[in-house]
């Protein structure tokens, strides 16, 4: 039986997935692989209910009985642009006092790590404790009634390529990229998801070695950075995008390989995020090892 994959279906991840999606390969991958499509926070629930072996989950939800797979992440090092945070700031505050007088957060329900980087930044870098409230992307539905609006994906590239319209509907808006944010707060990547399996389906079960899984994904990877020019044509007309927008969102504001870096920033991101108890705490970051035993860094 092929491993059961659940992957996230925005633009970010094309590259991570180019092998799975293109010939040559795609056919032979088809066969060790079944793969479903949905958002960051459904990929890591079926992947906890075990609906899911394998998932591009959001790092938020990475636990002990989940192993890193290597190689891989969706990360930024600089501006992200999808991950946006939409502040109010009708008295013309700086950056800092607008983000200490939030009150009240929308955020998009199809996030799990960009919520929980939120609550870090409002509350180790400005001494806040907002609300948050999880509702559909909608920047302008999402403003009505809270401070602030969290947008991520798809809707956070499209709400910038309207933000004529959304400035003149809504005046005196900051618009805050988060990964800037945090790289600006910490020297660290900004880092979203990561590839993680349950180690138990590897094997017996499914066929596929830890070797074979990691070789899968870091294959892809590889490749979709080598053929970004198709992904842009098959991405651009389908979320309606200019081209140039796509073609810099896959080169430059996201980052796909999982390096130290990268580790160092999941590691503190978790120790944040547990000493303000907005996640579990995870002390001990299981990597996938090729001889198919976890092992931790
Ligand atoms: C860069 C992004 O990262 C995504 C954001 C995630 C989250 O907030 O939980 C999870 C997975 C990523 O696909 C994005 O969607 O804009």
């Amino acid at each position: 039986m092929p491993l059961r994959v659940s992957a996230i279906s925005f633009l970010n991840p094309a590259p991570l997935l180019y092998n799975f999606e293109h010939e040559p390969t795609a056919s032979e991958l088809r066969t060790r692989y079944d793969i479903a499509y949905t958002t960051p926070a459904q990929c890591a629930a079926q992947l906890h209910a075990g609906a899911a072996d394998l998932g591009l989950i959001p790092i938020a939800e990475l636990d002990e009985h989940l192993a890193i797979v290597p190689g891989c992440t969706i990360a930024s090092t600089s501006e992200v642009r999808s991950i946006l945070l939409l502040v109010k700031n009708p008295h013309a505050f700086s950056v800092d006092e607008a983000l200490h007088q939030v009150r009240t957060v929308a955020a998009d329900s199809a996030s799990r790590s960009s919520l929980a980087y939120a609550k870090v930044l409002f509350a180790h870098f400005h001494g806040n404790r907002p609300g948050f409230v999880q509702q559909p992307a909608e920047p302008l539905s999402m403003l009505e009634h809270a401070d602030a609006a969290l947008l991520i994906g798809d809707p956070a590239l499209l709400a910038r390529e309207h933000r004529q319209a959304i400035d003149a509907a809504q005046p005196h808006l900051l618009w805050l990229d988060l990964a800037q944010l945090w790289r600006d707060r910490t020297g660290l990547p900004w880092v979203a998801a990561v590839w993680a399996v349950r180690p138990e389906a590897l094997g017996h079960h499914s066929g596929v070695t830890a070797q074979q899984l990691i070789d899968d994904t870091n294959n892809s990877r590889i490749a979709g950075k080598a053929n970004v020019e198709t992904l842009v044509a098959e991405w651009a007309p389908r979320i309606g995008l200019p081209d140039q927008t796509v073609r810099t969102y896959l080169t430059q504001n996201i980052h796909y390989d999982l390096d130290d870096d990268c580790l160092r920033a999941i590691q503190l991101f978790r120790k944040l995020a547990a000493g303000i108890d907005a996640l579990p705490p995870l002390n001990h970051l299981p990597i996938l090892a090729s001889d198919e035993l976890a092992s931790g860094i």
